[in-house]
Order: structure tokens, then sequence, then C-alpha cells
């Protein structure tokens, strides 16, 4: 008898049901090739759900992550619900509920550059050359996101708008663990992100982090401000192995890593707990501009499953077989728009075709 694994499948708003679908064929053929079945329940989940079940978050959702082994998640959030009170919105109603709800508080955004698109990176020739590989570590239930009070008070001119952040030292004590053990199974070294010279949050953070690091000798460890990071990840990528970073500079410096691969459609994400449940999602987000069209890249959303049997699930070949399978069709030209040229070799394809290849492949 096949192994069974319970999964909860939100594919949200936005690209996320076009991207997701993909994924779902991606998994159809993972059972197919390695006898395994994954059995899947839809929920609702953000704008989607608002309209359908009058919360972004309903209860019902919640009930079918929590029987579920993990959560495979689109994206949320578009102009369609932005005149909700904040609170109430797809992203703050939904997504970082979620995270807390579950304990997500260790998010992986692994950005790496695949050969066949060197091309498309938004860096110089020179500084690309040989690919690179960083793997960003943010805290995510923590940090500014969910520090209280905040909120906005007051009318008129004096209206104001307030947001706290606090970093107490057992949350980033259990993410810097993370970091160095991700460390000692790559290059080995660890860059911890930083504003330090202003923050009292960085002091502690800077702290702790140097604290941890002293059980890892074989680890090496440097800090760095935030805005020089933000330049050096331009400048020269491949100084960095892994980047531990706060909750809103992760946030902010995983999408600049992400563009530095080519694409925010390619960068997938996994969101753990303690133990082995998560949530996994493309980091980029529904994409408005272009959602209803049949053109997002699913790969993020692909690779993102990928990182699920990986981390979640304990099925670490047919994760390498997908992440395998994308390399692969990358190499044959496949391109959707965004990652898209028109060199001699290309083969321009939609969000369908690209997930067909892929599938294909494996
Ligand atoms: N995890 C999430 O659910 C999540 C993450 C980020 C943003 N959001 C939400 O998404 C909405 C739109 O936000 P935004 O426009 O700032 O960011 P976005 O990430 O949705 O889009 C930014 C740009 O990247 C492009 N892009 C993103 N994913 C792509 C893909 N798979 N293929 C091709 N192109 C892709 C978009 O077309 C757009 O030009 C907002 O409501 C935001 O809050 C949700
Ligand atoms: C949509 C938003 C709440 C979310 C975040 O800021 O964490 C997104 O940008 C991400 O990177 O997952
Ligand atoms: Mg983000």
């Amino acid at each position: 008898m096949s192994q069974q694994y319970k999964i909860a499948v939100l594919p949200g708003d936005g690209i996320g049901p076009e991207v997701m679908a993909e994924a779902m064929k991606v998994l159809d053929a993972v059972e197919s090739r390695f006898s395994v079945r994954f059995e899947r329940t839809f929920a609702n989940v953000g704008g989607i759900a608002i309209d359908r079940d009058g919360k972004a978050l309903p209860e019902k959702t919640i009930a079918v992550c929590r029987e579920s082994d993990a959560i495979l998640f689109g994206s949320v959030g578009g102009p369609k619900w932005e005149s909700l009170p904040p609170d109430e919105q797809p992203e703050r109603g939904a997504l970082l509920p979620l995270r807390k709800i579950f304990g997500l508080f260790c998010n992986l955004r692994p950005a790496i550059i695949f050969p066949a698109l060197t091309g498309n990176s938004s860096l110089k020739t020179e500084v690309i050359e040989g690919g690179f590989d960083l793997l960003v570590v943010r805290e995510l239930t923590g940090g500014i996101y969910f520090s209280q009070p905040k909120g906005i008070e007051g009318q008129g001119a004096e209206r104001t708008g307030f947001d706290t952040m606090r970093y107490s030292e057992v949350e980033v004590e259990r993410i810097a663990h993370v970091a160095f053990q991700a460390a000692r199974k790559r290059v080995g070294k660890v860059c911890s992100i930083d504003k330090a010279n202003v923050l009292s949050t960085s002091v502690v953070w800077r702290e702790v982090v140097e604290r941890v690091g002293k059980e890892y000798a074989d680890v090496e460890l440097t800090h760095m401000y935030v805005d020089n990071a933000a330049m050096q990840l331009c400048r020269w990528p491949k100084q960095f192995d892994v980047m531990l970073c706060g909750n809103l500079f992760g946030d902010i410096l995983s999408d600049e890593a992400a563009m530095l691969t080519g694409s925010l459609g390619m960068l997938p994400s996994a969101s753990l707990a303690e133990g082995s449940f998560g949530l996994f999602e493309p980091s980029g987000g529904s994409a408005p501009d272009i959602a209803g069209q049949g053109v997002a890249n699913p790969i993020a959303q692909i690779l993102s499953a990928g990182m699920m049997l990986r981390y979640s699930l304990g099925l670490t070949e047919a994760a390498d077989a997908i992440d395998r399978a994308v390399e692969a069709v990358l190499d044959a030209g496949f391109r959707t728009a965004d990652i898209y040229q028109g060199l001699e070799g290309e083969t321009k394809t939609d969000t369908s075709g690209m997930g067909d290849a892929i599938v294909a492949e494996l």
C-alpha cells in the first residue's frame, strides 16, 4: 500500500488558483512515479473566503489545516478588498493569523540562480558567472509584524499610525539555531542582518546571535547592517550563504534576492513550525496585474510544493526530482513571459504549458 499524506490546499486569490492548478498536476505526477498518495482538501482563504464565507480565514479552513500534515498556500489579496478595514483584509486577516496560529516562526527562502537563467538576472554577467545560491532565513512570527501596541489613533493632522517592534531573546535564539544548522549543511557561513546602530531590537538580536554562534564553531558568523546588505546583494551576492533576518528585513531582502534570480515568480518558500508541520507558498503575491490571463510563472508554486515534500513529508527523493525537472525544463528553453527574453532556443509558454512541461519531465 502506498504511503498517504494529508495536504490542505489553499489557492487564495489572483494568480494563486492558476499556479496552484499546476502544482496539483505535479503532485499527481509524483503520486504515480513514487507510489505515494496526497489526500488533498481544498479550502477558501483570503479575498475569496471574504466573498464566500464572510471572513478571510474561516474556522473550517483552520480545521482543514489542523487535520493536515502540511499546508500548500497560493497567495492572497488584491484591489477588490483594499477598502476593507486593515485587520479584515486578506493579508492581515488570513496569512498573518495562519502563521501565528500554527507557530510558523521559521521562513526559508532559497534564492538560487538556475544556469539557464543567468541572462535574466538584473545583475551584470561578471557578477553572475558561476551562479549563486543563498538562503534567506527569516523570523516569521515576531518583530514589527506582530508586536503590540499598533494601530491608528487621533484625528486630522494629528492622526497617527504606529507600530511597535519587539524581539525577545527566545525568539532570536530559536531562529538563530535554524540558520546555523542550515549553514552547516551548506557552505558554512551565516551573515546576520540587523540595524544595531539604530534599533534596540537589533542590539538584542546581535548579542543573542553572537552567543548562539559560539555553539557552532564550525560556522563563520558575520553581522551586516540591513542597508548595506541591500546594496551588497546587488553588488556581489556570492558573498552570502545564509542570511539571517528578522521579519521585516527578511521580507524586503527576499524579494530583492528573488529578482537577482530572474523573477519573483521563481522564488518558493517554506514557513516551518517546531517539528515537521509547515506552510509552503511562493514568496511573491497574487500579482493582480497579470491575474486571469494564464501567463503567471507557476515555478515558485511548484518549487514550494517540492519544499513541502522535503521539509514536512520527508519525501526527499521526490523533492529532488521536482527540482531537477524544473531545471531541465528551463535548460530546454521553456519560458513564461516574466523570464522570456526572445533569445534563440527559448520557447515562450503560458502557465499551464510550463506546468505540463515540468510534468512531462517528471
Ligand atoms: N503570500 C502572499 O499571499 C502575498 C505575498 C506578497 C504580496 N501579497 C499581496 O498580493 C497583492 C499584490 O502585491 P504586489 O503587487 O505588491 O506583489 P506581487 O508579488 O503580487 O507582484 C509583484 C510583481 O511581480 C510579478 N509576479 C509575482 N508573481 C509572479 C509570477 N508567479 N509570475 C510572473 N510574475 C509574477 C507581478 O506580476 C508584479 O508585477 C497585494 O494584495 C499583496 O498584499 C500576498
Ligand atoms: C502579504 C504579506 C503579509 C507577506 C509578508 O509581508 O510577510 C508577503 O509580503 C510575504 O513576503 O510573504
Ligand atoms: Mg513579501
